[in-house]
């Protein structure tokens, strides 16, 4: 039973050299060498890079052997030992936390309640509109809003600038989830930890405890203080819904909710989800609208059609609602193109549970899958002219959405580990880029042509511009109330 074909390695180390290639367009031009499914050892991990929707779906249909993610000495320590939802292994308890935030926390409806989109959102534009005239820096402008969002949803209070150390632990905690460490594949070397990563990651970890910990006495004291018992009082936050569930609240029989009755969760189990929030709902939705903001400003002909549905739809005495936006299909074909183009993250990581046999080769368990979706999404057996930012065709009959059984375009994933924060995801999105090329209108700056705006990205934990997009606002609304 033969690996699936790859690049000859090295006696123990394997293909290690080749760990500078190991990003989303490294591994895609390998592809094109070994084809749509192809084998790496880096140390004594198998890694098996898929990069064709045929192969994918071939994968991912061995739906047990497939549903756990691959874990490292820094993700397993900084998720308080895969106390978290995004890494733990598929178990029922894992059911259980997944059934929690998509009931509890993640949803549409929810997110529509929740005043802090409305806020941040006229707080964004309240900046722009004060910078009309001026360049503006898009990709910074964003990240902030997104920031601010999940941060006020999670904590229930703004985050103002006084809680810069929390910005600056989640930025130690993104460089710590990315960075190479020779240890998790050559675990022989673990005593020595040549990198000195222990008293990074302990470090990083007790700053992190520090914030929470407080945040969760603050709100435990808050629900004995006003007797809140699990139910959805409205304007709970994400961790008043989740102490609901916490074991030593003591409250979770009382209340009647089958959901809160059956399921107990530890505090590194709330911790644990609650960075979960934080890294799956921020730097993706930020990445997403400076890409489509960055794909229409470099398709002014994209960027006029988008802004004519949005003036004939909703008019320009005010702003758009939440009601218009069944109304936009072209607004939502910019924004299925852009994560074709720009899957936020470009990657779909798990690990095999089993050995599994995949078009007649052998994967090992343990081994690490990487499903390289920004190579799906630019496959040229799948897409016209792919490399094309063509809006237009989302508009075809049969045209992928977002159902997760088009293996061509799979921006939330799919399957039992698929995004749980799709809804509120695509909600944040469709607001951001609806209101900044509803209320305004763009130029770039210093007579910048569009084919000049950089389009290159980098690779971390998600896959966003490498250089910020700015551009000039004017406003365009005729009574503008934000
Ligand atoms: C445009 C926005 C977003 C995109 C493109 C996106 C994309 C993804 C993708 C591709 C995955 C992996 C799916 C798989 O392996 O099959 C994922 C997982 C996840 N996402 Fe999102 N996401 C977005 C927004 C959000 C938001 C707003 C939240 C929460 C506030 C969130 C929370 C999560 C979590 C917790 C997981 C791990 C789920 C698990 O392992 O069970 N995401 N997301």
């Amino acid at each position: 039973r033969p690996y699936p074909p790859g690049p000859r390695g090295w006696p123990v180390i394997g293909n290690m050299l080749m760990m500078d290639q190991l990003t989303h367009r490294g591994l895609a031009k390998l592809a094109s060498q070994y084809g749509g499914i192809f084998h790496l050892r880096m140390g004594i991990r198998h890694i098996v890079v898929v990069s064709s929707p045929d192969m994918a779906r071939q994968v991912l249909e061995a739906r047990d052997k497939v549903s756990n993610r691959p874990t490292s000495i820094a993700l397993d320590y900084l998720s308080y030992g895969t106390a978290n939802m995004a890494f733990a292994d598929y178990s029922p308890f894992w059911r259980q936390m997944r059934k929690i935030c998509v009931i509890k926390l993640f949803s549409r409806a929810r997110a529509e309640s929740w005043d802090s989109v409305r806020d941040e959102l006229n707080e964004m534009l309240r900046v722009v509109a004060s910078n009309a005239g001026q360049a503006v820096n898009i990709g910074e402008l964003v990240f902030g809003f997104a920031e601010r969002i999940i941060y006020r949803a999670a904590f229930g209070s703004r985050l103002s600038d006084g809680h810069d150390d929390f910005l600056k632990i989640m930025q130690e905690f993104s460089k710590l989830f990315g960075a190479f460490n020779i240890c998790d594949f050559i675990p022989g070397l673990s005593w020595a930890d040549p990198q000195g990563f222990k008293a990074r990651l302990s470090k990083a970890r007790g700053s992190l405890d520090a914030f929470i910990d407080s945040i969760i006495e603050q709100h435990i004291s808050k629900r004995k203080g006003k007797n809140i018992t699990g139910r959805d009082e409205g304007n709970n936050d994400m961790v008043d819904e989740l102490l609901a569930f916490y074991a030593d609240v003591g409250e979770a029989k009382a209340d009647s909710d089958d959901l809160s009755s059956s399921i107990k969760l530890t505090r590194d189990n709330i911790k644990g989800i609650i960075m979960d929030i934080m890294f799956g709902g921020t730097e993706t939705v930020a990445a997403a609208i400076e890409w489509a903001m960055s794909e229409l400003l470099r398709n002014p002909e994209e960027l006029k059609k988008t802004q004519e549905e949005l003036a004939n739809t909703v008019g320009l005495h005010r702003c758009v609602e939440e009601g218009d936006f069944e109304k936009l299909t072209y607004l939502k074909c910019v924004l299925k193109e852009t994560l074709r183009l720009h899957p936020p993250l470009p990657f779909l990581s798990r690990a095999t549970a089993e050995d599994l046999n995949v078009a007649g080769y052998y994967i090992p368990a343990r081994s690490r899958l990487v499903i390289n979706l920004w190579a799906m999404g630019r496959d040229r057996k799948c897409w016209n002219d792919p490399e094309a930012f063509k809006p237009s065709r989302f508009l075809n009959v049969g045209a992928p959405d977002y159902k997760m059984n088009n293996f061509e375009f799979l921006p939330f994933g799919t399957g039992r580990r698929s995004c749980p924060g799709m809804q509120l995801g695509l909600y944040t999105f469709e607001m951001g880029v609806a209101h900044l090329l509803h209320c305004f209108n763009w130029e770039l700056p210093d007579g910048m042509k569009p084919t000049q705006v950089d389009m290159s990205d980098v690779f971390g934990l998600s896959a966003p511009k490498a250089t910020r997009l700015t551009a000039v606002p004017s406003p365009r609304l005729k009574c503008p109330i934000y």
